[in-house]
C-alpha cells in the first residue's frame, strides 16, 4: 500500500469562544483529489491554514510523508511540497503572466540578473505540463479569473508542488472555465500531484472528488468514497438537515390564466420547437450546459434575438416582441449573466442605476429630472429589497457581488415586471448573498411574478423552482416537475444530455 502523502490526526483548534476544529483526522493519497466540504464556519479555511503551517492547532498531529509535526511551519510545509491557492490567489496585476509564474524560482535562484527569455522559457516549460497555454507577456491584470487560477497553479508547480490545496476555486469562474480548471486537476493527479479542493458546489464535488471529507460546526461527519455520495446525502451530511422538496410544488388557483407561453419557437442554428407555459407565481428552472441554447431562448423573449417561427404570448394574447423596449413594455424583464458589463453601469451611483429603467416616474411635468423623487424612488426599492449600501451616492462598483445583484434586480423591479428572467442569477455571489438572492427570488414568485431561472446549478434549480426544463442541443429534452426528481437524477439527466450533444 502507498504511502499516505498527508496525515491529520485529532487536530483540533479553538478560538476565543469558539471550537473552529474539534478533534478532526483525515488523510491525502499522492494523486489523489480530496474534497472538503462543508457550510460557512464549519471550519475548511481552519483545517487548510492548519495544513499550511499558519495557523497552529492547539492539539494533534501532522504527518507530512511519514514525517510528524508538531510545530508545522509554513517554510516547513513549503518544503514538503505543500501549495495553497487562496481565493485573491496572490498575483502581481501589474506583471505579465510569465513573471508572475518564474518571479518566485528567479528570486529563489538569488539571480542578480534577469533576462525575459529566461523567464518565458521557466513559464511556457511549466504550462506545458499542464497542457495549457497562456499569452505570456500580457498582464495578469488584464487576463480572466480562470487563467489568473492557471498561473497561480503554474507558480505553485514550480515551487515542486505535491499537494495543491485550492479554497474555493470555482466561486467566480464560469462553467465553461470550471470545466477547464478540472482537467487541469486530473492532469495533476496524472503527475501524482494530490488535489484538495473545497467548494460549496455540490455538482463539482460529486464530479471530480475521489474521496470528500465533511466538516460541520469543527467536527468531521464523515470520509466517503465519491461512489458512495449523491446529492441528497452529502447535502443531509453537510447541513444535517433532509431536503424539503414539497415546499416548491407549485399549486395552481382554478381562475389562474397563463402568463407567458411560448409556442414552438425556433432559430436556426440555436434552438427548435421550444415550447413551455408560464404561471404567475411559478418559478421555472433552465437548466443544460453551455450550447444547449437556453440564453438564446431568453434573448429571443427578451426582443434581443429574432426567432425564425413560433410564436409568444402574453396573458393568452400573441406579441411580437422585436426590442427590448417592446419586452419591458409587455412586462418582460432580463437579468443577464454578464451583470458586471451588460447589468450595470459600474461607475455609476447605486441610485442612477435603479433609475435608469424607468426614467418617466422621476421626471418633472417639463421632462426635467426631479432629483428628490429620483432619490425617494431609487430608496424605496432599495429598502424593499434590504440592499445594505452606505449611500444611495456610492458608485455600484464600490459595492459586494451579492449586493451589486440586487441592485440590478432593483433596476428591473422598478419596471413593474410580470415575468423575469434570471440568467446565471449568482454566478460569482458567495453562499451567504446566494441564499439571499434566492430568497428574494422566491418572495418575488409569491407576489405572482413568473420567474425564469437559467442555471448550470443543479441544487440552485432544484431547491428553487417548481417545474425544470431540461435542454440540451437547442431543444428541450425534458420537461419536470421538481417534486419528482432529486437532484442527482437531474445531474445524471443533464450530464446524460450534454454528453450525447457532444458526442
Ligand atoms: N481568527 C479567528 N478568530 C476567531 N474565530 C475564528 C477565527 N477564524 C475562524 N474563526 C471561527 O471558526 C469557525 C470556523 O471558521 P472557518 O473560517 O474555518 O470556516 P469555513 O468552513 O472555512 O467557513 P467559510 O466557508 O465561511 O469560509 C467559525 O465559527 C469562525 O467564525
Amino acid at each position: 500500500m502507498t504511502e499516505d502523502f498527508l496525515k491529520i490526526q485529532n487536530v483540533s483548534k479553538f478560538y476565543a469562544g469558539v471550537q473552529a476544529l474539534d478533534n478532526v483526522s483525515m488523510t491525502i493519497g499522492p494523486g489523489e483529489i480530496h474534497c472538503l466540504v462543508g457550510e460557512n464556519g464549519s471550519g475548511k479555511s481552519t483545517l487548510i491554514k492548519i495544513i499550511a503551517g499558519v495557523v497552529a492547532p492547539n492539539g494533534g498531529e501532522i504527518i507530512i510523508q511519514g514525517k510528524s509535526y508538531k510545530n508545522l511551519r509554513p517554510i516547513d510545509s513549503i518544503n514538503e511540497g505543500i501549495q495553497v491557492i487562496y481565493q485573491d490567489l496572490s498575483l502581481f496585476p501589474n506583471l505579465s503572466v510569465a513573471e508572475n509564474i518564474s518571479l518566485n524560482q528567479l528570486i529563489e535562484e538569488k539571480k542578480k540578473i534577469i533576462n525575459w527569455k529566461e523567464v518565458k522559457d521557466i513559464a511556457s516549460s511549466v504550462l506545458l505540463t499542464i497542457k495549457k497555454e497562456l499569452d505570456l507577456k500580457e498582464k495578469v491584470e488584464n487576463i480572466s479569473i480562470a487563467n489568473k487560477q492557471l498561473v497561480a497553479i503554474c507558480r505553485a508547480l514550480l515551487r515542486n508542488a505535491k499537494l495543491i490545496i485550492m479554497d474555493e476555486p470555482t466561486t467566480a469562474i464560469t462553467k465553461k472555465e470550471i470545466d477547464k480548471l478540472l482537467s487541469v486537476i486530473l492532469d495533476l493527479k496524472e503527475s501524482g500531484i494530490s488535489t484538495l479542493f473545497v467548494s460549496h458546489k455540490l455538482s463539482e464535488v460529486l464530479q471530480i472528488a475521489e474521496k470528500v471529507t465533511v466538516l460541520r460546526d469543527g467536527k468531521k461527519v464523515g470520509d466517503y468514497n465519491a461512489g458512495e455520495l449523491d446529492y441528497d446525502n452529502l447535502s443531509f451530511y453537510m447541513s444535517g438537515k433532509k431536503i424539503d422538496r414539497s415546499v416548491f410544488d407549485y399549486h395552481e388557483g382554478a381562475d389562474q390564466k397563463t402568463l407567458l407561453e411560448v409556442k414552438d419557437l425556433s432559430k436556426k442554428g440555436q434552438f427548435k420547437d421550444i415550447s413551455f407555459k408560464l404561471r404567475p407565481g411559478e418559478i421555472i428552472g433552465m437548466i443544460g450546459s453551455l450550447g444547449s441554447g437556453r440564453t438564446e431562448v431568453a434573448l429571443s423573449l427578451f426582443g434581443l434575438n429574432k426567432p425564425d417561427s413560433g410564436t409568444i404570448y402574453m396573458n393568452e394574447e400573441p406579441v411580437k416582441i422585436n426590442s427590448p423596449r417592446k419586452a419591458i413594455s409587455l412586462g418582460l424583464c432580463y437579468l443577464p449573466e454578464d451583470r458586471l458589463n451588460q447589468g450595470l453601469f459600474l461607475r455609476q451611483s447605486i441610485q442612477n442605476n435603479v433609475v435608469v429603467t424607468n426614467l418617466r416616474k422621476i421626471l418633472t411635468k417639463s421632462k426635467l429630472l426631479n432629483y428628490s423623487k429620483k432619490h425617494e424612488y431609487a430608496k424605496m426599492w432599495i429598502d424593499e429589497l434590504n440592499i445594505n449600501v452606505p449611500s444611495l451616492e456610492v458608485a455600484v462598483q464600490a459595492l459586494s457581488g451579492g449586493n451589486q445583484q440586487r441592485v440590478v434586480i432593483a433596476k428591473w423591479l422598478a419596471t413593474d415586471p410580470k415575468v423575469f428572467i434570471l440568467d446565471s442569477p449568482t454566478v460569482g455571489i458567495d453562499v451567504n448573498s446566494k441564499s439571499n438572492i434566492h430568497n428574494l427570488i422566491r418572495q418575488l414568485a409569491r407576489k405572482g411574478i413568473g420567474v425564469i431561472m437559467i442555471s448550470d446549478e443543479v441544487p440552485e434549480i432544484v431547491r428553487n423552482c417548481n417545474r425544470i426544463l431540461v435542454m440540451a442541443d437547442g431543444r428541450i429534452v425534458q420537461e419536470v416537475n421538481t417534486i419528482d426528481i432529486t437532484e442527482d437524477k437531474l445531474f445524471d439527466l443533464v450530464s446524460s444530455n450534454s454528453k450525447n450533444s457532444e458526442g
